[in-house]
């Protein structure tokens, strides 16, 4: 199953369509219409937060999309995807691929991230792309059956806080190592860097905030402006 969808990602450019509900660009559609630019732009794919905004993005583009539900546990770190829950909540919505946790961090649920996505794989007939923060999560999900592994998670885990963003030394492990596609995931700020990531091992890019988010872009340009005007 992968094969296909996996294919249409392959040396493309994916855009993550996202807005949390502090967010201005939150809900009104908003995602959708960010989604259709970035399918005018040129991208191959796109990921995208809850079951709401993937079922508006499909009426309007036919990009395959990768889902995720961002939800906190008290207690707990992993926020995306983190329990059978969002898995039951995404399937209905039919995104071409689900990405999760698969971090070693405690989680709700599932004890480890191997439980967990065999349990998916046994439930669903789902793409699984996992998203980690180091070589070991990496390895760990490839054999657990996951069929794309994402860096999305360096940086953000406790020991891997301060690691360079975007983590090129991790996609180059990770694609030296594991024989499915290594996804570059998080903190991609330039075309060049990008190409960084290509050159090091990734099989697709995934760029968010450098693409879809105006307030981050907006706070770039003013605090440099701000650092070097008096
Ligand atoms: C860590 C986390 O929550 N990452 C999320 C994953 O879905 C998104 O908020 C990011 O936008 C996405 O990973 C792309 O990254 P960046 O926005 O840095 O290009």
């Amino acid at each position: 199953m992968c094969m296909t969808i996996c294919g249409m990602l392959k040396r493309g450019l994916i855009v993550s369509c996202q807005a949390q509900e502090d967010e201005a660009l939150y809900g009104n559609g908003m995602m959708a219409r960010m989604a259709l630019a970035a399918e005018a732009g040129g991208a191959v794919g796109l990921r995208v937060n809850g079951a709401e905004d993937i079922n508006e993005i499909k009426a309007l583009s036919k990009l395959p999309i990768i889902g995720i539900i961002k939800r906190e546990y008290p207690g707990y770190e992993t926020f995306i995807t983190a329990t059978m829950k969002e898995i039951d909540e995404l399937v209905p919505a039919n995104p071409d691929i689900i990405a999760i946790d698969a971090t070693l961090r405690a989680r709700p649920g599932y004890e480890t991230p191997q439980l967990f996505i065999e349990a998916i794989k046994a439930k669903y007939e789902t793409v699984i792309m996992a998203d980690v923060s180091t070589l070991e999560e990496g390895v760990i999900a490839w054999q657990a059956g996951a069929d794309l592994i994402a860096t999305t998670l360096s940086s953000y885990t406790p020991y891997t806080l301060g690691r360079e963003k975007p983590d090129i030394d991790l996609i180059r492990r990770l694609a030296e190592r594991i024989p499915i596609p290594i996804i570059a995931e998080g903190n991609i700020a330039t075309p060049e860097q990008a190409l960084t990531c290509f050159k090091a091992g990734a099989y697709a890019v995934v760029v968010g905030g450098a693409i879809t988010r105006p307030d981050l872009i907006t706070r770039r340009f003013v605090d440099t402006i701000d650092r070097a005007i008096d």
